[in-house]
């Protein structure tokens, strides 16, 4: 049994916390909301999240100093906006060795920084290289029932990935390692950008070909990017890639997908988000990702074309008239071309 603090106590750290503590380890579950670590440690719940009951073997602190005593690990599960704070105030405390592990999806608008680079550059001890990643299609919800669910793991020391992996895996949590943490880290965040446009497809009444559609080709846009920065193209074959973008693009679970199928039915972004009450990633990555597109010179219609509905007030139908009258071309161009100039 090992001890372990898990940072961030919203849907997936809780869920994560849960795969950990049926694993049999004590889990320190931090919060910088001292009521929330109250309520979970007198009712054993945490409502707002999840609706299940929390094990005894997780205790919740707000005190990051208690949260991290002794612990071999620490998993990081905040939204990519808190990473950078979160990390400071850990720089701050912690003076033992750690697996660093993180399971956050986005990309830092501005900076184009990924979370293991965000995270390596707040911890002194850490390189990127030392930073664990968990991804892969796991809505927390499912998860804390202990449905069947698989993720990947990966990291640069692939030693840390498989601490990560042992860590994690059990009989309903099968973990995958990989060694393309730029991959993996892309996939995740990328596919919550094309999960909102699936929710605003069916919010404007479009049906399973349009969504098809947006799944296939916004995989082809996510893999262009990628390996333009140098990731394996396989990696978006697999779980964090293709795998993510079904879960996300085809489940009510999806807070991308909901925010996107409100934003279809008319509703105002700023309302929608209000709405939501939980982190919405995508609408911070498509930033991040449409800066990304221009500087690589990287085509990304479906990026462009969220963008544009989220932050130039552009009309969602207007924009599935331009995706739809672009240039006519081979289907198989780019994401071919790419397999077959690295493995030819
Ligand atoms: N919910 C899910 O099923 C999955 C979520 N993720 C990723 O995990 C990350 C976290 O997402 P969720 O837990 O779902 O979000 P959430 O919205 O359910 O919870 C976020 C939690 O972070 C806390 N938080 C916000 N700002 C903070 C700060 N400055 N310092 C400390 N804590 C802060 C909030 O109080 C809240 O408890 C996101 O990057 C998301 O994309 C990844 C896989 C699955
Ligand atoms: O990443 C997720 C599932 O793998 C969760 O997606 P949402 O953040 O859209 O809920």
């Amino acid at each position: 049994m090992t001890k372990i603090a898990v940072l961030g106590a919203g849907s997936w750290g809780t869920a994560l916390s849960i795969v950990l503590a049926d694993n049999g380890h004590e889990v320190n579950l931090w919060t910088h909301r001292k009521d929330q670590a109250a309520i979970i440690n007198e009712t054993r719940r945490n409502d707002k999240y999840l609706d299940v009951e929390i094990p005894s073997n997780i205790k919740a602190y707000d005190i990051l100093t208690e949260a991290i005593d002794g612990v071999t690990a620490v998993v990081i599960v905040v939204p990519t906006k808190a990473i950078r704070e979160v990390c400071k105030s850990l720089n701050d405390v912690l003076n033992h060795d750690v697996t660093i592990i993180h399971a956050s999806k986005g990309i830092e608008p501005v900076t184009l920084k990924r979370v293991s680079q965000m995270i390596a550059e707040e911890l002194e001890n850490y390189k990127e290289e030392d930073i664990v990643v968990l991804s892969g299609p796991s809505h927390a919800e499912e998860v804390a029932l202990r449905q069947p669910t698989t993720v990947t793991v990966s990291s640069v020391q692939m030693d840390n990935a498989k601490v990560a992996q042992d860590l994690f895996i059990n009989e309903s949590f099968r973990v995958y390692t990989s060694p393309d943490i730029l991959g993996i880290e892309l996939g995740g965040a990328l596919k919550n950008i094309i999960a909102l446009g699936a929710g605003i497809s069916d919010g404007l009444g479009y049906g399973d070909n349009a969504k098809a559609a947006l799944i296939t080709r916004g995989l082809a846009e996510i893999a262009r990017l990628g390996t333009s920065l140098g990731a394996n193209p396989l990696s978006f074959l697999g779980l964090p890639g293709v795998g993510d973008l079904i879960v996300t693009c085809t489940s009510v679970h999806s807070r991308n997908w909901r925010a996107g199928n409100l934003l279809g039915k008319g509703h105002k972004l700023d309302d929608v988000l209000e709405q939501m009450g939980m982190v919405v990633e995508g609408v911070r990555t498509v930033k991040a990702a449409y800066q990304f597109a221009e500087e690589q010179q990287v085509e990304m219609p479906i990026t462009k074309g969220i963008y544009q509905v989220l932050f130039e007030e552009k009309d969602p139908k207007d924009i599935v008239e331009q995706l739809m009258n672009r240039t006519k071309r081979e289907e198989m161009d780019d994401l071919a071309k790419l397999l077959m100039e690295r493995y030819s």
